[in-house]
């Protein structure tokens, strides 16, 4: 099976005829599985290498020096979790033993002035910054860049989804998104009972933007019963959606099972996602108009997720 690709650069130059077939392909995409390989992102590569670099020499440091950074209070969203922290499987109610990697994770660069108390409390506390030389730069302009093209893939989406390719943008003023980089040990034996580099789950906002470790495989989709593999391209993303967005398009687009799994002798792996996440107080309403499923906001709903994985 070869695995769904969609050249964004591509799209947004295309004149209208051809920009209205690219948008129909992507729809088809997001009603079939929900990812995707993304080429023509534009993304300085430069960046990418800095926040890479940035992020290999985190997981670098000893256990102490990482731990330093731990969260200071259970449910604290940023800073490091260790080997032991998380287990995503949870978030759909299966029991399994805590994942088989560790995370570094940051929020946005900025609060708005009228964030609320909840936010605050929440998507708003600072980020704890490694004391790397270089780090916070790289990171920040990372995000930044990320930003950026989570807005151009949300446009491409409200084409596919037959809408004015701004409706998204009132939704998308102050993204509340997060910035995971992401480090699988060599697995040297062999795994406990069902666990996993990664539990199966699905991710909780509007969509993910994903930079794997180029060639190095390990992700899959579930698909039916199987799980298959995605690729890992290089100068390229993978995107997919997530159950924000299902919920939004009322289920016409699917916020797919995945997985990076765990096999005897396997080579570290790394891999930096972008989650994105609409605004604090943006509210979540069918498109279709249906009442599929009442309104949430986005804030309050990604907080009730988050909950779910703390081991
Ligand atoms: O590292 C990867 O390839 C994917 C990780 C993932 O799915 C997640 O953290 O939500
Ligand atoms: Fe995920």
């Amino acid at each position: 099976m070869s695995f769904a690709e969609f050249d964004l650069g591509a799209f947004e130059t295309a004149p209208p005829d051809r920009r209205g077939v690219l948008a129909v392909r992507l729809d088809r995409i997001c009603r079939d599985t929900g990812f995707l390989v993304l080429r023509g992102h534009g993304v300085d590569a430069a960046l990418i290498d800095g926040v890479w670099h940035a992020a290999s020499g985190f997981f670098a440091q000893d256990s102490t020096a990482k731990r330093r950074l731990s969260p200071p209070y259970q449910g604290y969203p940023y800073g490091y979790l260790g080997p032991d922290a998380e287990a995503l499987a949870r978030s759909k109610g299966e029991d399994t033993p805590p994942d088989l990697k560790e995370s570094f994770n940051g929020g946005p660069l900025s609060v708005p002035a009228d964030a609320n108390r909840d936010a605050l409390a929440f998507c708003y506390q600072p980020t704890l910054w490694p004391d790397l030389p270089g780090f916070r730069t790289a990171w920040a302009a990372y995000y930044a860049a990320m930003e950026d093209l989570a807005a151009r893939i949300m446009r491409a989406f409200a084409a596919a989804l037959q809408l004015p390719e701004d409706h998204f943008d009132p939704f998308i003023a102050n993204p509340i998104s997060a910035l995971r980089a992401l480090h699988y040990p060599a697995t040297t034996t062999a795994p406990l009972a069902k666990q996993q580099r990664a539990g199966a789950h699905t991710d909780y906002g509007s969509l993910t933007i994903l930079l794997p470790q180029p060639g190095r495989k390990g992700l899959q989709v579930k698909q039916g019963q199987i799980w298959v593999d995605v690729p890992a391209p290089k100068d390229a993303f993978v995107i997919n959606i997530g159950d924000l967005m299902a919920r939004w398009t009322a289920d016409r687009w699917v916020s797919t099972l995945h997985r990076v799994v765990a096999t005897p002798g396997q080579a570290a792996r790394q891999s930096l996602a972008f989650f994105h996440q609409p605004d604090w107080n943006a509210q979540i309403v069918p498109l279709d108009g249906s009442d599929a499923y009442p309104p949430v906001q986005s804030g309050p709903y990604l907080m009730e997720k988050f909950k779910a994985t703390g081991v």
